[in-house]
């Protein structure tokens, strides 16, 4: 067990400063309850300064998350009175209330932004502290602009707040100008200070990406005496954002003999997490994202594949079942390679293939890779039985696998105000089947169609769409997950139509549940 890091988690309040994110508070209570569950130190939960709906907001956090377990909630301040005001009424409900304000420390700040001098800046931030702590034992001090602040006049406010009685000093990057070497050896001479000064202050940093280095930036602290880190889920903030949760925490847990310093947070809650933020903000995780991506945990060359077959360790140095996840995805494609297909063939019950058949059907595969972005389940059933019909028609497996799978053969879909409407014509082996129906919106009108024409039961639990690339010819890729008989089912589509992309991505998904649902055929 190493030494503790805190956890402080500003997704609410700097996460929430995304445009567009903006959360109402029953959204905000729920990301709090799972920011709970995920086992983070500190809540930040907003500005109740800035708004009504702010203020109610971060109240009913602290009433309904705050009340429970020794989790502490705050919100954030200027150094005015009416905001330290707005904080204490809207946090004094938790167990752990904290105030949390900022003023800034650099030469910008100090002349540009608030035309003053230092020592008026360094009174008001120790009269704001000062105010606070008549409100409430815990007050958290951020210098705002740290690392493009004069060294020697940070300490000096740093000293006199703590004099004020700040018990916590948080130093921000705030423009995410600071490179990590620097950084650490800033962090290292503040904490000798400090715990000379006081050692029961914590001595914490926000760090912010606009150079890519918000992780690195926020580690390099933690190496140097950082006692806490405040982070966002999926890295989301003020316009680059900020240092990625998931990625300094598991940064500590995988490489934690350098780092010789441990969280309390749950892993396994990181992915829940990240999906519940990503859905309630409308903010997609980008695919190629460390730990929450898509990509994160998926494989897709022949090369890799061989060798995580092989020896997981080959190519992956955290388990995706440690942050939440059920296991590594091998995504066939046609950079896929004889190991990878043979794998998921075996899955499927094709174990006991000939060199000669199993070559055949690999062939196929390249075939089909070569036309589509990636191959499923059901595309490999229907390229064994065409391989089978064609080399051996007699065989005993040449089963009609493709009368089982649906095609998208048409649509036609009828988007208005008051009757969006959708028809499809869809293929099952020789038969055509036709069905038209009415929806809440296009999408659902063409979904209820599918679904009377496959007459199965199924749940749409999430549908997201982002555009691949840009112009006339952007790709619409479509991402759902379907759930049957308590049993979810992902799958993906791409189309340059964003509504043959959305029928595309039921029917992979329908097909799963096909797939599923078939025996083993070859032992
Ligand atoms: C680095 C960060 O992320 S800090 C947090 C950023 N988040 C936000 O700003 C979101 C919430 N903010 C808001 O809702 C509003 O900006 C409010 C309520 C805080 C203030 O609104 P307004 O009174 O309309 O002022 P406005 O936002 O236009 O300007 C900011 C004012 O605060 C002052 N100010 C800025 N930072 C501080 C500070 N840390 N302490 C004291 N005053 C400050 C500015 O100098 C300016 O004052 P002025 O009007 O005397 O020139
Ligand atoms: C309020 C402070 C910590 C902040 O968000 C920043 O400086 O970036």
């Amino acid at each position: 067990m190493g030494r503790k890091i805190w956890v402080f988690d500003t997704t609410l309040r700097d996460g929430e400063q995304v445009p567009g994110a903006k959360l109402n508070l029953y959204e905000k209570v729920e990301i709090a309850q799972q920011l709970k569950k995920l086992g983070v130190d500190i809540i930040e939960a907003g500005f109740p300064a800035s708004s009504q709906g702010d203020f109610d907001a971060v109240k009913a956090v602290a009433e309904k998350v705050g009340t429970t377990g020794d989790i502490m909630i705050t919100a954030l301040a200027r150094a005015v009175k009416a905001d330290i005001d707005a904080v204490y009424h809207a946090v004094k409900y938790a167990e752990n209330p904290m105030i949390h304000m900022v003023l800034g420390t650099s030469d910008i700040h100090v002349e540009k932004k608030f035309s003053k001098s230092k020592d008026q800046i360094l009174q008001i931030g120790v009269d704001a502290v000062k105010y606070a702590k008549t409100l409430l034992p815990q007050v958290q001090y951020s210098t705002e602009d740290a690392s493009r602040s004069d060294f020697e006049y940070l300490w000096k406010t740093i000293e006199a707040v703590m004099r004020a009685g700040a018990t916590m000093i948080n130093v921000p990057d705030t423009v995410g100008f600071a490179e990590p070497e620097e950084f650490g050896e800033m962090i290292f001479k503040l904490n000798n200070r400090m715990k000379n000064l006081d050692d029961s202050v914590l001595l914490s940093v926000h760090c912010h990406n606009d150079l890519g280095m918000a992780t690195a930036n926020t580690l390099a602290a933690i190496k140097n005496g950082a006692d806490k880190v405040e982070c966002t889920i999926n890295g989301i903030g003020e316009r680059a954002g900020n240092a990625a949760l998931e990625e300094v925490v598991m940064a500590l847990k995988t490489r934690s003999t350098i780092y010789n310093a441990d969280t309390r947070i749950n892993t396994k809650e990181i992915i829940n997490t990240s999906r519940l933020v990503s859905s309630f903000m409308g903010l997609d995780v980008q695919v190629n994202k460390a730990i929450t991506g898509d990509n994160a945990f998926a494989h897709s060359s022949g090369i890799h594949q061989d060798g995580l077959l092989k020896s997981r360790d080959a190519y992956e140095i955290v388990h995706p079942e440690d942050v939440g996840l059920d296991d590594m995805e091998l995504v066939l494609t046609a950079r896929s390679g004889r190991h990878a297909v043979k794998n998921a063939l075996e899955k499927l019950g094709f174990s006991n293939l000939s060199t000669d058949e199993f070559e055949g059907i690999f062939e196929g595969f390249l075939k089909l890779a070569d036309a589509k972005k990636e191959v499923y389940d059901h595309d490999l059933y229907v390229i064994v039985e065409s391989y089978y019909e064609k080399h051996d028609a007699s065989h005993k497996n040449a089963t009609h696998y493709s009368d089982q799978f649906f095609d998208i053969e048409d649509l036609q879909v009828v988007s208005n105000t008051s009757f969006p409407s959708a028809s499809v014509k869809v293929r099952k082996g020789n038969e055509v089947l036709k069905a038209s129906a009415v929806g809440s919106g296009p999408i659902d009108a063409l979904y209820s169609a599918i679904a009377e024409i496959t007459s199965m039961d199924v749940k749409l639990v999430e549908y997201n769409i982002n555009s691949v690339s840009r112009g006339k010819e952007a790709l619409g890729k479509v991402k759902i997950t379907i759930e049957h008989e308590g049993e979810k089912y992902m799958a993906k589509a791409a189309d340059t139509d964003i509504l043959k992309a959305s029928a595309l991505a039921y029917m992979n998904a329908i097909n799963s549940i096909v797939v599923a649902k078939l025996t083993p055929v070859m032992n």
